[in-house]
């Protein structure tokens, strides 16, 4: 019998469908090597689109975006969802959230991403929102080198507030269209080593001119799909020994659907 639920899902955009794995920016600072999918995540995804049968709950992640203030957090967001880039800076009170729907190895998938304020004196609102992530994007101006000093203790904070092993991170250098060749090949020298110490993946992108944004949240969406199915495939798997709900429990992070989308 065919799930309902699978025939309420509006189709998803199609620039929005990911067919292939997508690649890392710098094979030197990559969370995961590969060309292709998961062997096991794929093969369960194909078993479930043959017999058309929807996944026990709609996939659904969520990244944390977090870093200094005026980084360009927003731009970037607002680049990636609503193909627009504003010049002027308007601090995030608070935080902020967009949620983008993919389609991968025709599976739907949505993406919860978060928005947080950069501003010291937010920090303690903006904090609340850093758990159940499942991916969190440290963010850095290339055009400040303090700032990227920064990352370490925005990801420090983020990671406090989860389980351990239960996010991605991603380390972001911005504005890499106010930099010189030479001055970008230098910051990431610099950068690959960091990712290296944090277990980051390095991307470098302009919101300005949109350089590497689409490609950036493809891969980012790309490993917090196949983390989600491998984590379903584990919780099943687990369930059917009888110990499910422990695990499960610690697993997941379910999104908190009371949230206001802007909270001060
Ligand atoms: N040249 C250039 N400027 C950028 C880029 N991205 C952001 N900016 C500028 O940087 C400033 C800060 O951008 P925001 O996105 O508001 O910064 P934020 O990190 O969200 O700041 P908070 O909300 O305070 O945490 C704005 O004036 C943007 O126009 C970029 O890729 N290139």
């Amino acid at each position: 019998m065919l799930d309902r639920r699978m025939h309420f899902c509006p189709p998803v955009s199609r620039d929005r469908v990911i067919s292939d794995f997508p690649k890392c920016y710098n094979p030197k600072a990559c969370l995961q090597e590969k060309d292709d999918w998961n062997s096991q995540a794929k093969m369960a995804c194909k078993e479930r689109a043959e017999r058309q049968q929807a996944w026990d709950r709609l996939k659904m992640s969520k990244a944390v975006v977090v870093g200094d203030l005026n980084v360009g957090k927003t731009c970037l967001i607002n680049r990636f969802c609503k193909d627009v880039f504003d010049r002027d800076y308007k601090a995030t009170i608070g935080v902020d959230f967009e949620i983008e729907r993919f389609e991968l190895s025709g599976i739907p998938f949505s993406l919860q991403i978060w928005d947080t304020a950069g501003q010291e004196k937010f920090k303690c609102i903006a904090s609340a929102y850093y758990r159940g992530a499942h991916v969190i994007i440290t963010v850095f101006d290339m055009s400040d080198i303090r700032t990227l000093e920064h990352t370490r203790q925005w990801l420090v904070e983020a990671l406090r507030e989860n389980e351990p092993n239960a996010c991605s991170v991603f380390l972001l250098g911005t504005k890499s269209d106010l930099m010189s060749p030479e001055m970008r090949a230098s910051l990431e020298r610099d950068a690959v080593k960091l990712a290296s110490e944090l277990q980051a993946e390095f991307w470098m992108v302009s919101s300005k001119t949109g350089e590497n944004v689409n490609e950036f949240f493809f891969r980012v969406a790309a490993i917090a799909f196949e983390d989600a199915i491998l984590r379903d495939l584990e919780g099943t798997a687990t369930q059917s020994i009888g110990q499910g709900d422990i695990i499960r429990a610690s697993l997941e992070t379910t999104p908190n659907k009371e949230v206001k989308k802007t909270c001060c």
